[in-house]
C-alpha cells in the first residue's frame, strides 16, 4: 500500500479522485478508513480503493498517512494509532490550525510531517493546495509529495506561517464563490432566466474571469475597468456593490476564516 487516508469524506474523496485519474497510485495502492460500515461501503463502491474500519490497519499498511478527519478528531486519531507509527512514516495533516509541531508532538515520535491545505475543486482536478513540511522531509520526498497534490490541481509550497491565509483564500473560498454564484443566479432568475441557464451563466462567467486573471497576468482592477463602459450598465452595479460593502464583506470573511484557523 502506498498511501492511506484516515477518514474518507469530502476532501479525501476529492484528492483520491485526482490521484487515480492521474495514475499516481492505483486503486490497490490506496487504503482508506471510515468510522462506520456505511461509510466504508460507500468509499469502496465510489472509489474502488481498499477500505477498513481499523485506523491502525491504515498505519500498518501505508508509510504515507493522510489525516482526513475533522480537526476536532485529530488528537483522538493520533492517540489511537500511536503504537503503529514509526519514524519511517510520513504524516500529512490537512486540517486548519494543526501545525507541524503539534502533529509531531501528538504523534509522539520524530517523523516526517507535512501539511496540505487543499480545497474541494480538487474533485474536478482544479484544486489549489498549499504545502509545507517539517525539516525531516527531503527535497526528493517533497517532489514525490507534490506529484500527489499536482494530480488534483495546482500546488504552492509555502512557509507554515502562511497556512491560515492559504486556508482562507484557498480552502474556504470555494464556499464563498458558490454563494456568489448562487446569488448571481438568483438575480438572473428574478429577471426571468430559467434557473439552470442562470447557473450556467454565473458559473462560466466566474470560471472565465478567473482564467483571465491567471492567463493575462493583468491586475484584476484593470480587467474590471475593461468591462465598465462610461455611463454603462456595469459601473451602475459596481456603484451598488461598493455601497453594500462588497469588498469589505469579502475581506472580513477571509479574515474571520484565517483567525478561526489559528484557534483550532
Ligand atoms: N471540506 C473542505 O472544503 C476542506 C476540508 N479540509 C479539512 O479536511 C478534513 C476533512 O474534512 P471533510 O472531508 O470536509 O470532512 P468529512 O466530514 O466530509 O469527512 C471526514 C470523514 O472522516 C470520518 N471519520 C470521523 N472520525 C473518524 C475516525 N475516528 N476514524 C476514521 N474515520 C473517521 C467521517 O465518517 C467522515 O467520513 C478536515 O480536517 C478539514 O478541515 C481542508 C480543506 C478543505
Ligand atoms: O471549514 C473547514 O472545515 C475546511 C477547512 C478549510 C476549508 N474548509
Amino acid at each position: 500500500m502506498k498511501i492511506g487516508f484516515i477518514g474518507c469524506g469530502n476532501m479525501a474523496s476529492a484528492m483520491i479522485g485526482g490521484i487515480l485519474r492521474q495514475g499516481i497510485f492505483s486503486k490497490d495502492e490506496i487504503i482508506v478508513s471510515n468510522l462506520t460500515e456505511e461509510g466504508r461501503a460507500r468509499s469502496e463502491k465510489t472509489l474502488g480503493v481498499v477500505t477498513t474500519l481499523d485506523n491502525n490497519e491504515i498505519v500498518r499498511s501505508a508509510k504515507t498517512v493522510v489525516l482526513a478527519v475533522k480537526p476536532q478528531f485529530y488528537e483522538e486519531v493520533l492517540t489511537e494509532v500511536h503504537d503503529s507509527l514509526t519514524t519511517e512514516h510520513t504524516i500529512i495533516g490537512i486540517a486548519p490550525g494543526k501545525t507541524l509541531a503539534w502533529l509531531e508532538e501528538k504523534a509522539g515520535l520524530p517523523l516526517k510531517v507535512v501539511r496540505f491545505m487543499p480545497n474541494t475543486p480538487a474533485q474536478v482536478g482544479a484544486g489549489m493546495t498549499a504545502v509545507c513540511t517539517n525539516d525531516r522531509v527531503s527535497e526528493d520526498e517533497l517532489a514525490e509529495i507534490l506529484k500527489i497534490t499536482d494530480s488534483f490541481g495546482c500546488t504552492e509550497v509555502i512557509p507554515e506561517r502562511l497556512m491560515d491565509a492559504a486556508g482562507a483564500v484557498g480552502g474556504c473560498s470555494p464556499a464563498y464563490v458558490f454563494m456568489f454564484i448562487e446569488a448571481m443566479a438568483d438575480a438572473a432568475v428574478s429577471q426571468g432566466m430559467p434557473r439552470k441557464q442562470a447557473y450556467k451563466f454565473a458559473s462560466q462567467t466566474v470560471l472565465g474571469s478567473a482564467k483571465m486573471v491567471l492567463k493575462t497576468g493583468r491586475h484584476p482592477g484593470d480587467l474590471k475597468d475593461m468591462v465598465c463602459s462610461p455611463a454603462g450598465t456595469t459601473i451602475e452595479g459596481v456603484r451598488t456593490l461598493e455601497k453594500s460593502g462588497f469588498r469589505s464583506a469579502v475581506f472580513e470573511a477571509l479574515t474571520a476564516a484565517a483567525e478561526k484557523g489559528k484557534k483550532l
